[in-house]
């Protein structure tokens, strides 16, 4: 078993990139993976000392408690597990963040912004292979954007879910709407994981771009505007939101309402945008506005953080075709997969 999760940690330290054109991050990133595998060896029995020496960043300060949801998940809920001592101890939560599956206008190479476009049939397929990636990490929550292509993703995904819970869709839009989506049996409520839509998590509004084509838009413009429109700080396009901006919203609400409940032990999925979730790692990784300037996200690939004392830990990115074999597990998500494996095999 133990060699068996070691080599996991190889494989991740061989396959954990996502980020394109991200050079100078990748050596933090091989770094900071180099001591997640050293962490996961160490907890694994043998004796490699962990170093403190890191890219990781202490988050800041947790501002509010949110309420739990009424989702408590049999896999880890101690009187369930031979390891329920560690999960407590251990006071961890994973965090998940998956850019959507191509959508219709990524086919076409449109600026999409706020408009609301599905995912592609190549897009869907992104959704569902990423859902096997993370088929054994354990959700019990889901922060969406309000777009249906984030949603797609997000649904999709579930469905590869080893777990089986059922996806259910928070409508907090109004009192009636919430009222009339009620759920009357706990243990139903149980085997339920709330998906929360935000526009808050929206994709950058891209102002007087959204349905030009990117290439026209260059050619027209120029390659080095078109360039800061799409990847500056703070430059916006025309009417349109800055990354500063976008991240003014996205990152207030990771902050408001994401935090909260990976404080409480709660294990988070977000599935969004680009540039949302580009405002969201530059928080998370301590980026720079020089730094972000180079961050792309490809579309599909969950993206793995641990949120430990106050902390995030980025875990690698899988690339490989299949769930297995990408991730280094920490022990707690180790001992999550292999409970599964004992209860579906
Ligand atoms: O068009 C958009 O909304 C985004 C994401 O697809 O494009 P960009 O890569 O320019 O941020």
């Amino acid at each position: 078993m133990a060699a068996e999760l070691y080599y996991q940690a190889i494989g991740t330290l061989q396959s954990h990139s996502h980020l394109n054109n991200f050079d100078h991050h990748q050596k933090r990133y091989n770094n900071v993976v180099t001591l997640v595998a050293r962490d996961f060896v160490s907890s694994n029995g043998l004796s490699i000392r962990r170093s403190n020496r890191s890219g990781q960043r202490s988050c800041s300060v947790i501002r509010s408690l949110a309420s739990q949801t009424s989702v408590v998940d049999p896999v880890l809920s101690p009187s369930r597990s031979n390891a329920g001592d560690t999960y407590k101890k251990s006071n961890e939560a994973a965090l998940i963040l998956i850019r959507h599956g191509e959508s219709l206008w990524n086919e076409k190479n449109l600026f999409t912004g706020c408009v609301d476009v599905p995912l592609s049939k190549k897009g869907i397929d992104e959704a569902i292979e990423a859902g096997k990636r993370i088929s054994s990490i354990p959700i019990d929550v889901i922060f969406t954007s309000a777009l249906i292509r984030a949603q797609m993703t997000a649904m999709l995904a579930m469905t590869q879910h080893r777990r089986g819970k059922v996806p259910i869709i928070m409508h907090n839009e109004s009192e009636q709407s919430r009222s009339w989506s009620q759920v009357f049996s706990e243990d139903t409520k149980k085997q339920s994981i709330p998906v929360i839509p935000s526009w808050q998590l929206n994709e950058r509004m891209y102002g007087e771009l959204q349905g030009l084509n990117k290439q026209e838009t260059a050619d027209r413009y120029g390659k080095e505007q078109v360039h800061e429109w799409r990847r500056s700080y703070d430059t916006p396009p025309p009417n349109g939101e800055s990354l500063e901006m976008c991240a003014e919203r996205a990152v207030a609400y990771f902050r408001d309402q994401i935090e909260p409940q990976l404080l409480s032990g709660k294990n988070v999925m977000i599935s969004a945008h680009g540039n949302s979730l580009r405002s969201i790692i530059m928080y998370l990784d301590k980026l720079t506005s020089q730094e972000v300037i180079s961050l792309e996200l490809s579309t599909g690939i969950p993206m793995l953080y641990i949120f430990k004392e106050g902390r995030f830990i980025r875990r690698g990115s899988p690339v490989a075709p299949s769930e297995a074999g990408v991730y280094a597990y920490t022990r707690r998500l180790a001992l999550y997969k292999q409970k599964l494996d004992d209860m579906f095999q």
